[in-house]
């Protein structure tokens, strides 16, 4: 494989997508079916590409952006009054070097948000994470902001995963079916200090756990990198107005193997302060995550390797607790 990042990472445009995502029949457009092809490459290949004519506009994926460059560069003290705890189900503001992966501490900063629900919804594995999203007061209308965002990515991830739905051999809607009903959704709003030297991590090397990831960069640094299949970090330079966009571990599972979910880190070498705003479609929270048939019947020879025993929600949380083993649970 060509170690040169244009030829590895594909952009696609996904607008006939868009355009006719409602439309049952889909697959019989000319338009649809390559946007289509393009994706099955792109999931068997790499596991990761940039999506544009997505139809969110580009001035909310800059302001999103913008907005949370500003709350960075409150004070540590404002910014700790929405202060991540086990308590209030893990979700809100982290410092630096909290967040740990592969037993390292991570060079990022971050407000974790995850989809709310009703207390005692999904019994003793959900109560890890219940509680409302914590958001500051300054920048002042950066809730509303946000959760408009979070609607339309939600909207976005659901319209991409009929298109690779189809590249899998299957009808539009394989991904809401039973175990994807009521999508569970995580997003981390993320800041990296500039630190110009490439042994300090961002984020260390992992694999999301959902079904499909739409990241939002800042356009003026590259700092993310994704491994290709020859082992070589390959690195994703941003395309202003563009989404990029990965599978995860569940995906990897439904789709019995024959997609895989791709290795990425962040390494921040530039000098300056960069901002990138993760959005994480997920199944059902209390799904047991198992292949569909139809991939199975499609697929056969495959066959994924993890057998999966617990709901995704549960392996969440455990990925939670040995992501933050700092924090203790008081309550
Ligand atoms: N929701 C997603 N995708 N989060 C990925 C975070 C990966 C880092 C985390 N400390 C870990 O070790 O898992
Ligand atoms: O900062 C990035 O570009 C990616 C962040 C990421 O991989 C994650 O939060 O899972
Ligand atoms: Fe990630």
């Amino acid at each position: 494989m060509a170690t040169n990042f244009k030829s590895v990472l594909p952009v696609i445009d996904i607008s006939p997508l868009v355009v006719k995502c409602d439309d049952p029949n889909m697959a019989d457009d000319a338009c649809v079916a390559e946007v289509v092809r393009k994706l099955d490459s792109a999931c068997r290949e790499v596991g990761f590409f940039y999506v544009i004519g997505h139809g969110i506009s580009e001035d909310l994926i800059k302001k999103v952006r913008v907005m949370s460059h500003r709350f960075f560069e409150l004070p540590s003290e404002e910014k700790l009054k929405i202060q991540i705890t086990p308590a209030a189900g893990y979700r809100g503001y982290q410092r630096i070097g909290l967040n740990i992966t592969n037993g390292k501490q991570d060079m990022h900063e971050a407000i974790d948000c995850y989809k709310e629900f009703e207390e005692g919804k999904y019994g003793g594995i959900g109560k890890a994470m219940e509680g409302p999203n914590k958001w500051p007061e300054n920048p002042k209308e950066y809730k509303t902001l946000m959760e408009e965002y979070i609607k339309l990515c939600t909207d976005l991830s659901r319209n991409i995963l009929r298109g690779i739905s189809l590249a899998l051999g299957g009808s539009p809607y394989e991904f809401e079916g039973k175990m994807m009903q009521d999508p569970f959704w995580i997003m981390r709003i993320l800041g990296y200090p500039g630190v110009n030297q490439d042994n300090v991590i961002g984020i260390g090397a992992h694999t999301d756990y959902g079904l499909l990831s739409l990241i939002n960069q800042d356009d003026d640094k590259t700092a993310l990198q994704v491994k290709d299949m020859a082992g070589d970090w390959i690195p994703v330079v941003p395309i202003a107005g563009s989404f990029v966009c990965n599978i995860g571990d569940m995906l990897k599972i439904l789709s019995n193997g024959v997609y895989e979910s791709t290795l990425h880190r962040v390494i921040n070498n530039f000098p300056r302060y960069r901002v990138c705003i993760g959005f994480f479609y997920e199944t059902n929270f209390n799904a047991v995550v198992e292949p569909l048939e139809i991939f199975k019947e499609k697929h056969p020879g495959k066959g994924t390797s993890q057998v999966f025993k617990r709901a995704y929600g549960e392996h969440l949380v455990h990925k939670l607790q040995t992501t933050f083993p700092n924090l203790v649970n008081h309550s």
